[in-house]
């Protein structure tokens, strides 16, 4: 039972695994070579940044190799612009961008991506946060045709060491599976804004009750109608003098979860500020036109794989924010108002943060997928997901 995960820094399912690090290693201790693999694959940098043709080979392998829902009927799309987004935050490292190529044809087979961040985490036991300089893990992908070979380990194993190498001891990552071992599990909640389309994909179905009505899918459109303008006075697009205030009023947000990031200006910068078919954000200014509260969203649509009508999903995922001038759920309701003027299919979100307050009254229903969080190399309580504030892409 995971005989690669039962070797590796992470709670092996023992209880009360103590908090903190799990095992404590030097940059010394840290092989200055590449992990060994297969004599007919090598290890490759892609330039995400400067090289569109890398980044476009990234992105393929995604589109045609990365996570489908358990019924294989959908799978995830990143965009380009998306991936460049996701990949290049300040200080990132380009070396973290781990990928596999076949020495032949230089075809990409595999990749696993790394990022730094700022974890802020509250011991069990309360007090005050401790921030932690983490790697965040995500996208690994190994081409369908390779799969189950043992592939995953040595991806993990080497950019693990690449990160080591740079005496960073921890990450954080999530997974639609459940592995040794998480310290919370969310659920997907989804909000139709196209129920029309989303039927026709069998992304949703006409509940059993509308069989009553003389026209189901009116009555479905009519249910799941919102307006088209915000409803929040001084609701507006983010702008780039909106940073400062901002990144005041989210950091202040997220020092209340056991787990969250931390932004500094030029993350936010980067993360927050709206781009083109990617991230969209909005703020609540004051007469003085100061952010008072903060919202946002992404762009991640999905290949319908095998339907004849549509082959694309158009999802939008809340992203974080900062309500204090307004509830939650009057700030979310203008999300779902600017996510269906933008032409987005479906809002999903998840119960973590405070998402719980808008999930009944803005109509999202429960999801069949799962998201499990994970640290690497950090021994940590099982906490609700009400009580973790980090959002992963
Ligand atoms: C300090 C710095 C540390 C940095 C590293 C921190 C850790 C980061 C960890 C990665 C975080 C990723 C976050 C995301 O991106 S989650 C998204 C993962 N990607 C997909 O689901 C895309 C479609 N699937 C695939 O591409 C492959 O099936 C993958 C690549 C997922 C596995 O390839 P394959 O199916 O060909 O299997 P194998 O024969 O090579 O390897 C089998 C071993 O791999 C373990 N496995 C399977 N799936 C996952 C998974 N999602 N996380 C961690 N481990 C996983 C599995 O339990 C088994 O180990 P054990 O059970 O026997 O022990
Ligand atoms: C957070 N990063 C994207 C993600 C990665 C892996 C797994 C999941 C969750 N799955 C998605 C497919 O449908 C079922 C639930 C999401």
């Amino acid at each position: 039972m995971h005989e690669f995960w039962s070797t590796q820094p992470v709670p092996q399912g023992e209880k009360e695994a103590q908090e903190g690090p799990l095992e404590k290693k030097t940059v010394d201790d840290v092989p200055k070579s590449p992990y060994p693999i297969a004599s007919v694959l090598e290890w490759w940098v892609p330039d995400v940044l400067e090289s569109e043709d890398d980044l476009r080979q990234i992105y393929e392998l995604l589109r045609d190799n990365y996570v489908e829902d358990d019924d294989s009927m959908f799978r995830f799309n990143y965009s380009h612009a998306f991936l460049k987004w996701a990949l290049t935050p300040p200080g990132y490292v380009k070396e973290w961008h781990v990928a596999v190529r076949r020495k032949n044809d230089k075809s990409v087979v595999a990749f696993i991506s790394g990022i730094p961040i700022d974890i802020a985490v509250k011991p069990s036991a309360g007090g005050d946060a401790e921030v932690r300089k983490m790697c965040e893990i995500n996208f690994l992908c190994i081409h369908k045709r390779l799969r189950e070979k043992k592939l995953a380990p040595i991806l993990i194993k080497e950019v693990t060491r690449r990160v080591n190498v740079l005496d960073i001891w921890q990450a954080v990552y999530t997974a639609g599976i459940v592995l040794p071992t998480p310290f919370t599990s969310a659920q997907y909640f989804h909000r139709s804004l196209n129920p029309e389309k989303l039927v026709a994909i069998r992304f949703s179905r006409i509940p059993p009750q509308y069989e009553k009505f003389q026209n189901p899918m009116q009555m479905m459109k009519r249910n799941y109608a919102v307006p088209n303008a915000p409803a929040v006075r001084g609701f507006r697009e983010m702008e780039a003098g909106d940073v400062p205030a901002v990144k005041s009023i989210l950091n202040a947000s997220l020092a209340k979860f056991s787990v969250a990031p931390t932004f500094t200006e030029e993350e936010v910068h980067h993360w927050l500020l709206p781009r083109e078919g990617v991230v969209f954000s909005f703020v609540v200014a004051d007469s003085n036109n100061v952010a008072t509260d903060f919202v946002s969203f992404y762009s991640l649509p999905s290949t319908v794989i095998g339907n004849s009508k549509y082959n694309e999903l158009n999802a939008a995922y809340t992203y974080y924010y900062s309500a204090n001038t307004v509830p939650i759920k009057v700030l979310m309701g203008d999300v779902l108002s600017a996510a269906k003027a933008k032409g987005f299919d479906v809002v999903n979100t998840l119960d973590i943060l405070d998402n719980k307050e808008f999930l009944q009254d803005l109509k999202f229903g429960p999801g069949d997928g799962n998201l499990h969080y994970y640290f690497y190399n950090w021994g940590y309580p099982i906490v609700q997901p009400k009580s973790v504030g980090l959002v992963m892409l």
